[in-house]
């Protein structure tokens, strides 16, 4: 069910016209569904329950907004993080230390070490080198480090290249083919307590094939770790189920997904673990925009001009993303448009040539399935701060994010003396 609606010919999120979020918190504004939230974190976890005891660790990436993080905490889940900045929001949500799983291929000294004290449940290591250093700074600390090896399976999980993870050439985890000896060697260190194998091939995948052949081949590797006599006692599965962007479009569902992996994972034996991110939050909001002039481009569409950027909603200019685009007040007339943002760049560009509902200067519109990759990737680019966000729950809403100006960014720049003049 989805929670925006039109009622009498105004877009609603649940029970909230958005021209009333418009006028109390201006635009652009991303607003995201508590109940949508909710019933996708339910959908994931029930095709999932013919699993034995699954964790469930939201891709904090997709959406780290404190708000939503307590929502999802609220409903029993952990977080997979990828910073130390991560973690602390994680924390601060209310999610527990033990339920947290810290990717990253990249993951600094103070940021190890942050995981370590901070006592989070599971490090998923990406090379041996960082598998030494934690072991390292675990026996400083008298510690011993929960860890899963993630490996590179070697799949193409045919989806968009910028987002395609488990690759050979990709940077992420070791190498399949030397996965088992790595993994025996980092148990040996007393610093670790090797526990697991970790899998992630990509995000907003359209088919399930490429998961299932990844899986097998950890599969296969758990069985000769066993048999070389290494303990394997969890396996993390990942994120990646993608979401329509288009009205229409279809996508495997999460319970085909709960079967798959409850077929291929069968007789493993250990504890599964999950990192979903987009299909959790992806369409659990919209960028609530409002349109600042129409703009004639000789014969052709008019170029609509919209107070939302690339800097706000970066996904069509960065992997040239389709987001459904909609009036909140509908006429009832389409046109065809392009739709820009106000940013000098060409590629400050939602859509071209795109058929729609008709606006005009003045009204509102909404980009959808703008709940993940959405805030969290904002820049301040030409200086235009950073957009607010909305939690809406029934007939309420707050503030779940200040909008930040670019006054306020300015406050934290300095003219250094030796420049005046
Ligand atoms: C390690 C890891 N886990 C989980 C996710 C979440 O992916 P998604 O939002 O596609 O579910 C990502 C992003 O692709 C990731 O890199
Ligand atoms: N930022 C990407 C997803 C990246 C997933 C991160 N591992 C997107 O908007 O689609």
């Amino acid at each position: 069910m989805d929670h925006f609606q039109l009622r009498d010919g105004v877009l609603h999120a649940e029970d909230v016209p958005l021209p009333t979020i418009a006028e109390e918190v201006g635009t652009p504004v991303y607003v995201y569904s508590r109940a949508t939230l909710v019933r996708h974190a339910r959908v994931f976890r029930e095709a999932l329950s013919g699993l034995k005891n699954p964790h469930i660790a939201f891709a904090v990436k997709s959406n780290p907004n404190l708000a939503v993080l307590r929502v999802l905490a609220n409903e029993g889940y952990g977080a997979d993080v990828v910073s130390g900045g991560e973690l602390t929001r994680a924390l601060k949500a209310g999610m527990k230390a033990e339920d947290i799983v810290f990717s990253g291929v990249g993951k600094t000294h103070a940021e190890l070490q942050q995981g370590l004290e901070e006592g989070i449940g599971q490090f998923n290591i990406e090379s041996e080198e960082e598998g030494y250093e934690l072991a390292a700074i675990a026996r400083r600390f008298g510690k011993r480090a929960a860890c899963a090896l993630r490996v590179n399976p070697d799949v193409d999980a045919r989806t968009h290249e910028k987002i395609s993870t488990g690759k050979r050439e990709n940077k992420f985890g070791v190498p399949l083919d030397r996965a088992a000896e790595i993994y025996a060697a980092l148990a040996k260190e007393e610093g670790l307590d090797m526990r697991g194998i970790a899998v992630h091939i990509g995000s907003q995948l359209g088919d399930l094939e490429p998961l299932e052949t990844a899986f097998g081949k950890v599969g296969a590797l758990i069985a000769e770790l066993r048999e070389a006599g290494c303990s394997v006692t969890h396996a993390d599965l990942g994120g990646g189920l993608g979401v329509p962007y288009k009205a229409g479009e279809e996508f495997p569902p999460p319970s085909e997904y709960g079967a798959m992996v409850a077929r291929v994972t069968q007789g493993w034996d250990v504890q599964l673990m999950f990192e979903p991110g987009r299909v959790i939050a992806g369409n659990a909001g919209v960028l609530l925009t409002r349109v600042i002039r129409s703009k004639r481009s000789g014969n052709g569409p008019p170029f609509l001009v919209v107070d939302a950027a690339m800097n706000d909603l970066t996904r069509p200019a960065m992997y040239g993303a389709w987001h459904d685009f909609e009036a909140v007040e509908p006429t009832g007339q389409k046109a065809v448009q392009h739709i820009v943002g106000p940013i000098c760049e060409t590629g400050d560009t939602f859509a071209m040539d795109r058929e729609c509902d008709a606006l005009a200067a003045g009204d509102l519109a909404v980009f959808r399935t703008a709940g993940a990759y959405g805030a969290t990737m904002a820049s301040s680019y030409n200086s235009r701060g950073f957009v607010a966000e909305v939690l809406v729950d029934g007939d309420k809403f707050a503030i779940v994010a200040d909008r930040i100006a670019a006054s306020a960014i300015m406050d934290a720049e300095r003219v250094p003396d030796w420049l005046e003049g």
